[in-house]
Formats: C-alpha cells, sequence, structure tokens
C-alpha cells in the first residue's frame, strides 16, 4: 500500500529542548468560562494537508460536549513539532482544558488521540479497512471510488485526501459540529459491527462522520480510523500529558500536596517537574495493574495520584502488563549482574507467554503478551484449570505462564513455530490439532490477594502449594537455586537438550525479586544459545518496505526493508534490509511501502554505523543510524505488534554493549 506507513525519519532527530513550563496552559476559574480555539486555528492552516481558509473557531461552556476540533486543532500542533517535551506540552494543555469544563469527556479524548476505543483486553479493534474508507470518502464528497483510489496514489494519504476533495464540495446542509464524544460513540460502534452487513454498516457511520467533518477534521477522522496518526505521539507522551494535566488540576478534596483545583502560583518550574514525573510514575503503575484508562482517569478525579496505584488494584480478568527480562551473553555476564545475591534458573521455554486468570465465578480467561483476550484460542486450558484449582480453596489467581505445544504421547516439548498453526479465535475443543502444555513461572494474585510485591521466593512457594500439576498439561517451570557458575553452565546445558530456548535467570529474594509489570527488568536475565554463539540478542523488526524481484524473483518480492521502533517519538526507523536481490545504493526507497504491522524476529552477526539507516540517526554518530550486519529471518512474531517491536532505544543499548565487549576484547589481546 503506497505510502501508508508514516514515513521512517530521514534526518537525524532535532534536539529536545527543555520543556518550558510557561508553555502550560494556565488555568481560569469561574463557572462560564469559554475557550477560544485561536490558536488551533492559528496552526490548523500550518498543517500538513490542512485547510486553514476554513473557519474552525469554537467556544464550549463548561459542563458541555468537547467539540472535536479541540481534539484535531491539538493534533494539527503535535503534528507540527518533533520534539517529544513539545508535545507532551500540547497534549497537556489540551487535556487540561477538557479536565477543567468537561472532565467526563477526558476518557474518549485519550483513547481517540491513541487511536483505540477500548482497551485491548475488549477485543474492540479500530483499524477499519482502506476500502471502506475510500468508499466513504467518495460518498462524501460525490466523487468515484476511483477517483479517490487514483489520488490516494499519488498523495499516499487517504486523510489528506479526505480534506481535499471535501474542498471541493459545493454545498451541504449545515450539520452539527462534531464533539468527541460522538465521535468516540461512532467509532466505537463501528468498531463493534459484525456479520455480513458489516462493511456497509461501517461505511455508513463513517459517512455521517466525514460529512460533519470540518476543516481538518476529516484528515484526522481517516487517520484514526487507519488506527494510524502519524504525528508522533505515543502513549508514554501522553500519559506523561495526563499526569501532568493532574498536577496542574487535582481534584478538590485530593490529598496531595497541591489540594486547590488551581495550581498555587508558587508551584516553580522544577516543583511541577517532580511532582509530573512522580504522577507519571503513578499512573504508569495504576495503567500496569489495571490497563484501562475508563478506570483509571474517573479515580483520578476524585483522589490524589499517590494512591492511584493502590485505587487500581489487581483484578482477575483485567490483565496486567506482563514483566520482560534482558538478555545477557553469559553465565559469566549474569554472575557479574547479580553478585551474591540469591537467583533461581527456570527453564526459559519456546512457546506463547500467556497470563491465566481464574475469576471468583469460575471463569477462566487466557491473555497474551499484549493483553489480548486469547481465551478463545486455548478451549483445552479453560477445561483444565478446574482441576488444577481443585480442593486447593483457590477462589481466584492469576498465573504467569508459557504455553507450549508438546506431543500428547510422550509430553515431548515441540518447537514454537507448531503452536503458531493454532487458530486464534473460536477453536474446538473437539478439533484441536495442536496440543499443549502450560508451563507456570508466577502467581500474582491469590484469592483476591495482589503478590506482586512479595518476593519470588514466596510466590514461587505459594504457586507450588496451591494448584496442582498434571502430567504433560499443567506444570511448574523446570528450575534450580544454583550455588555455583557450573550449576548455571550445566542446566543450561540440560535446558536446551529438553528443547528449551535457554534459560531465564530471576532475582529470588528481597525488593528487587518483585513483579514489576511492564518493565524490562535487570532483575530477570534471558540467556539463550544465540546470545552465547554471537548477537547479544535477536531482534524483533517490523516489516515497512519491499523491493520487487527482478528476473526469476519477478512478481515476488525480491528483499525487505526493516525497522525498529522508536517509542519515544512513536516512528518506525530503518535499520536493515533482507533478501538476495540487489537494490539502489543511498537513501532507502522501496518500490513499495507496508502498513507497519508485521514483526519478524531477524538475527544478525552485528551491528555497525550505517548512512543508510535511520535508527538511532545522529544519536551514537553525528550522521549515521545503527544498521544490522547480515540479517537473517528467524521467525514471525505474530503474537507482538507493531509497536512491541524491538525499540532504537534497544539497538542503542545493544550497539554500546557490543562496543564495549569490542573495546575489552582489544585491550585483552593488547595485554596478551
Ligand atoms: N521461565 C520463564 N519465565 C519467564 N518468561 C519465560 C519463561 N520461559 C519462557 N518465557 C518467555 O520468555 C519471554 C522473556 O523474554 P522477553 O521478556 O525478552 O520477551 P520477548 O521480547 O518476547 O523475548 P523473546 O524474543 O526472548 O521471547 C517471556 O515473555 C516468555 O514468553
Amino acid at each position: 500500500m503506497a505510502g501508508a506507513l508514516q514515513a521512517p525519519r530521514s534526518c537525524p532527530p532535532k534536539e529536545e529542548k527543555e520543556e518550558e513550563e510557561e508553555d502550560q496552559e494556565q488555568p481560569e476559574g469561574g463557572k462560564e468560562q469559554r475557550v477560544s480555539e485561536e490558536e488551533g486555528r492559528a496552526s490548523a492552516g500550518a498543517a500538513e494537508g490542512g485547510r486553514g481558509d476554513e473557519d474552525v473557531h469554537v467556544e464550549w461552556k463548561e459542563g458541555e460536549p468537547v467539540p472535536f476540533s479541540h481534539l484535531s486543532s491539538t493534533l494539527d500542533r503535535v503534528q507540527g513539532t518533533s520534539k517529544r517535551l513539545e508535545i507532551i506540552s500540547i497534549v497537556t494543555a489540551a487535556l487540561s482544558t477538557v479536565r477543567r469544563l468537561t472532565p467526563d469527556d477526558l476518557v474518549p479524548f485519550v483513547y481517540i488521540m491513541l487511536g483505540r476505543v477500548a482497551p485491548p483486553f475488549k477485543g474492540l479493534e479500530l483499524g477499519v479497512g482502506d476500502s471502506v474508507l475510500v468508499q466513504a470518502i467518495a460518498a462524501a464528497s460525490g466523487h468515484e471510488t476511483s477517483k479517490i483510489k487514483e489520488e490516494y496514489k499519488k498523495v499516499g494519504d487517504l486523510g489528506q485526501v479526505a480534506v481535499a476533495t471535501r474542498r471541493n464540495q459545493l454545498s451541504l446542509s449545515p450539520v452539527r459540529a462534531l464533539t468527541v464524544r460522538s465521535v468516540f460513540e461512532a467509532m466505537k460502534s463501528a468498531a463493534a459491527i459484525e456479520g455480513s452487513e458489516s462493511v456497509k454498516q461501517r461505511r455508513d457511520i463513517i459517512l455521517c462522520l466525514l460529512v460533519a467533518a470540518r476543516g481538518n477534521e476529516s484528515l484526522w477522522i481517516t487517520r484514526i480510523l487507519q488506527g494510524k496518526l502519524r504525528v508522533g505521539l505515543a502513549e508514554p507522551s501522553v500519559i506523561s500529558a495526563l499526569a501532568a494535566t493532574f498536577v496542574l488540576h487535582p481534584p478538590a478534596s485530593s490529598s496531595s500536596s497541591f489540594p486547590s483545583p488551581l495550581p498555587p502560583p508558587s508551584l516553580s518550574p522544577e516543583e511541577f517537574k517532580k511532582e509530573s514525573s512522580i504522577a507519571t510514575e503513578a499512573l504508569k503503575e495504576a495503567l500496569a495493574q489495571q490497563p484501562c484508562y475508563e478506570t483509571v482517569v474517573p479515580i483520578l478525579l476524585e483522589h490524589s495520584y499517590q494512591q492511584l496505584p493502590v485505587l487500581c488494584p489487581l483484578t482477575p480478568g483485567v490483565p496486567v502488563k506482563p514483566m520482560l527480562a534482558h538478555p545477557s551473553r553469559g553465565v559469566s555476564e549474569v554472575t557479574k549482574r547479580f553478585g551474591n545475591k540469591t537467583v533461581t534458573c527456570e527453564y526459559k521455554y519456546d512457546g506463547e507467554r500467556s497470563q491465566i486468570h481464574w475469576l471468583e465465578d469460575q471463569k477462566v480467561k487466557v491473555f497474551s503478551r499484549n493483553s489480548e483476550d486469547t481465551t478463545g484460542k486455548f478451549p483445552d486450558i479453560v477445561e483444565l484449570l478446574p482441576k488444577i484449582v481443585e480442593g486447593g480453596g483457590v477462589k481466584s489467581a492469576i498465573l504467569d505462564c508459557e504455553v507450549v505445544a508438546v506431543e500428547r504421547a510422550t509430553n515431548r516439548i515441540l518447537p514454537f513455530q507448531i503452536l503458531s498453526t493454532r487458530a486464534r479465535k473460536n477453536v474446538q475443543l473437539s478439533s484441536l490439532k495442536v496440543d499443549v502444555c502450560v508451563f507456570a513461572f508466577d502467581i500474582l494474585l491469590l484469592n483476591g490477594e495482589s503478590l506482586m510485591r512479595r518476593p519470588l521466593i514466596e510466590r514461587r512457594q505459594i504457586l507450588r502449594q496451591n494448584l496442582r500439576e498434571v502430567e504433560g498439561r499443567f506444570k511448574f517451570v523446570s528450575s534450580i537455586d544454583p550455588t555455583s557458575p557450573e550449576d548455571m553452565e550445566e542446566f543450561f546445558q540440560v535446558a536446551l537438550q529438553d528443547s528449551c530456548e535457554g534459560l531465564m535467570i530471576k532475582s529470588l529474594e528481597g525488593e528487587p525479586s518483585q513483579y514489576a509489570p511492564d518493565k524490562r527488568s535487570r532483575e530477570w536475565l534471558k540467556l539463550k544459545k544465540d546470545y552465547i554463539e554471537g548477537m547479544v540478542d535477536t531482534f524483533d523488526l517490523v516489516v515497512v518496505g519491499a523491493w520487487q524481484g527482478r528476473g526469476k524473483r519477478t512478481g515476488v518480492y525480491g528483499a525487505f526493508l526493516l525497522a525498529c521502533y522508536n517509542s519515544e517519538t512513536d516512528e518506525f526507523e530503518t535499520v536493515c534490509k533482507l533478501g538476495n536481490a540487489k537494490v539502489p545504493e543511498g537513501p532507502n526507497q522501496p518500490d513499495v511501502w507496508f502498513d507497519p504491522s508485521t514483526v519478524w524476529e531477524i538475527s544478525a552477526a552485528d551491528l555497525s554505523l550505517s548512512p543508510q539507516h535511520t535508527a538511532c540517526y545522529g544519536v551514537v554518530h553525528a550522521s549515521r543510524g545503527i544498521a544490522l550486519r547480515f540479517p537473517r529471518f528467524v521467525r514471525e512474531r505474530e503474537e507482538k505488534g507493531a509497536s512491541q517491536a524491538t525499540t532504537s532505544q534497544q539497538v542503542k543499548e545493544i550497539f554500546s554493549q557490543q562496543r564495549n565487549v569490542q573495546s575489552g576484547e582489544e585491550s585483552d589481546a593488547s595485554t596478551s
């Protein structure tokens, strides 16, 4: 699909400027506040594809629905900068206005900015197909669909096509201005539609939105429906802005250090910065436990952010963001990292991360690494769970597990590729072709009580005491608590013989061994065969473009362009080409750009500086990015979304580690 990708960055990132607290919107008091969109109007014309000629002047009174143009002009402004702190500042100002005038609309405002209508585990996804959007844009503008398709091919951005074709409309009977809530509800119902009439129904909903849209609104409506805003607005920035909003506007009754509904004039820039970062951490913690803005935001409206993590407890049925591990190069590095700490070594099974919830009403829910509901994929686990909790007095539980394909006759572990052949939804127990065994390695909640702050040694004991193994179907992970590096080395070899990827080495006692949701923690190290043999890690990269094959390969792609994900700017940065076909030298210009959605695991010989690739451009070298050398396809990572790909920050870290090792090797060599 031509140009559907946010173009990978081809120039060095601009230097981040210090956040200018003066930029933060200054709150006003009073009942009859009216907010003008002057600023939005001013910037709308400058925005990409914007219609600066059209009046988007909107005012709203306290308690009235937030006009959609408030969100649209916020996105216009965000699009005008690539500086993260500036983006946070713009979004904070926009959210602050909503917070003061119509706080009930904060949740839809936030969700729309994130390109979502619900948390991932609710299974309501936007991402309307381009063909439906083309039809709706054609109907809204009075053009043929062929004309819209042609424009799309030329411009490469359907949002801009929606704005440009609207410009040619002659007259329409006046329609009511869109509100954030009405757009949100319309998008939610479009996402929920199923069945044979769904395409038509979805098209009609979108048509209504486009007809009512003014100015740049149709640009944003189209992009939101496509599931990509392409303005560098990643979720961490939205979280920081939401946190700053509540530092500026805490609830009147809150016990925070700033109890008034208005920030005291004495709030210095330093205090604001400090409080904002405390609030951001609290908000992240709460969202890791309850990844659900409709739960968290109403609590923020009533209570201080300091209380947030306590007020958003783990809840069976709501997925917790999983704790992740850091790669390590070998047993000696692991031993050095943990020093005298007690650790445990567990098999690293090659399966699918699954969080299994046992609810009080005896229902079972299974969630993926991305917090998606995968219960429909595992009817065998649903059937099994009552046997696991039987007799142990378990009323509710949240288990962290790896689900692995096994050969039922021998219970031998099978490669991940076998598991990936199982359908993703509506799997019937009677027609299962792939058998699985659940390997449980952690328990986060038992009988309503969160165990995350307990040391792993206790959680492990609770897990093993309260749940029952069923041979070949539900097992506790194989583990040892090593007393020497040799123990670890030996266990690593045994794990490989048992068809595992390697080991997970985890801190076992004390505070460091607590469960840290949503963190890639150094208290969990992963040790894989590949790391020891060569590269420190494989990379999960997004396929962003391709070159057509030539000669024998005509008709198929001959090479692919792969990218890592910059989680700070929400951009994909190219890091290597994969394939045999010769591709032109110079800046990467593939024949086709893809939507960033497919993730491949790639191994490589090492990392090097590259003038062609944009990963970490200007970060480790003024005019070079980082590239993978000799990349090799390992497998598709179906369970990962584009934003779960290896981040640019991780690429930089691995590059630095490699440099350290290389300079260590050089000095070793020079002393020998
Ligand atoms: N005993 C175990 N403890 C924790 N995780 C395990 C274990 N066995 C297998 N795993 C899997 O290994 C993964 C840990 O690696 P990491 O945290 O880096 O996730 P990842 O990005 O999916 O990495 P990888 O590509 O190595 O699977 C877990 O997400 C889980 O799926």
